[in-house]
């Protein structure tokens, strides 16, 4: 019997446009025949939802899509409401929300104003802990279900340019290895992808951006910049009873980046 996740659903949060790694996440969820949930922020990127599930499986084409605003408690509370009314039971969700002040990735890290600092923290750190604890208030988490999260290397050591979005990043891989203590006694687990940088809109809002993909393309010892499909299949493997005996973990899709000097 071959590995597929058909008559599995998960839930992918913050799908942008087609160079998403959430949408790598989803194309490779797809693939292995799970069925998908989207939620995204604003009209443009629901219509971009609505346009990309028309290139997934059969399973996937009329994908629900909700608008979630991970800014408030209350749109949190509202989407696992809708998913639980629906008589649906997710088996995984995949975090892939991430926002800082573009002015805030370049420059000195200390320009950073405490308003600034604490949207940066609000929307890519602690919107993880309320979807975590919401979902399974909810009571729409399967008995074993996975939790996944987005990171960049720039929240393990200083890398310049990334400034607030790294100590977003220090609290968000923080907050997977105290979230993985609360759940794992529910059976559940969450752990944490840490990307190389991919061309995407976001990483354009990067100061340096550019030069740290070539660098990393030098360095790296796999040579290559890292892309969406490779993101993906890794959490196919952590959204999976695969990865069962895994919570609290970081693993990096970076070309092996982080592990040389
Ligand atoms: C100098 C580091 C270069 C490598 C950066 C890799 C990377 C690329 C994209 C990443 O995701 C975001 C997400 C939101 C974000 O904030 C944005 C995105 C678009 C516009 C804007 O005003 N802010 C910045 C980066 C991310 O966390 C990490």
């Amino acid at each position: 019997m071959s590995f597929n996740l058909k008559g599995q659903t998960y839930l992918v949060m913050g799908v942008a446009n087609n160079w998403s790694i959430a949408w790598g996440i989803a194309q490779s969820l797809d693939k292995f025949g799970a069925t998908l949930i989207f939620s995204s922020t604003g009209e443009r990127s629901i219509a971009q939802v609505e346009k990309l599930r028309g290139q997934l499986g059969e399973q996937n084409q009329e994908a629900l899509i909700f608008d979630t605003d991970v800014s408030q408690d209350q749109p949190i509370i509202d989407l696992f409401a809708a998913i639980k009314e629906r008589n649906i039971t997710l088996s995984g969700v995949a975090h892939c929300i991430a926002f800082s002040n573009k002015e805030n990735l370049k420059g000195d890290y200390y320009e950073v104003g405490r308003a600034d600092y604490l949207l940066a923290q609000d929307i890519s750190s602690y919107s993880l802990t309320a979807v975590v604890r919401e979902a399974e208030k909810s009571g729409v988490l399967a008995a074993h279900a996975s939790f996944i999260t987005l990171s960049y290397l720039g929240g393990e050591r200083a890398v310049e340019n990334y400034n607030v979005m790294g100590v977003a990043k220090a609290a968000l891989e923080a907050s997977v290895k105290y979230l993985a203590g609360d759940i794992g006694k529910l059976g559940h687990r969450i752990n944490t992808i840490s990307a190389g940088p991919i061309r995407t809109v976001s990483g354009r809002a990067v100061g340096g951006f550019s030069k740290i993909t070539e660098m990393m393309e030098e360095r790296a010892p796999l040579h290559t910049a890292t892309n969406i499909a490779e993101v993906g299949d890794t959490a196919v493997y952590l959204l999976s009873e695969m990865s069962r005996g895994v919570t609290g973990e970081t693993i990096h899709v970076d070309g092996g980046f982080h592990s040389v000097g």
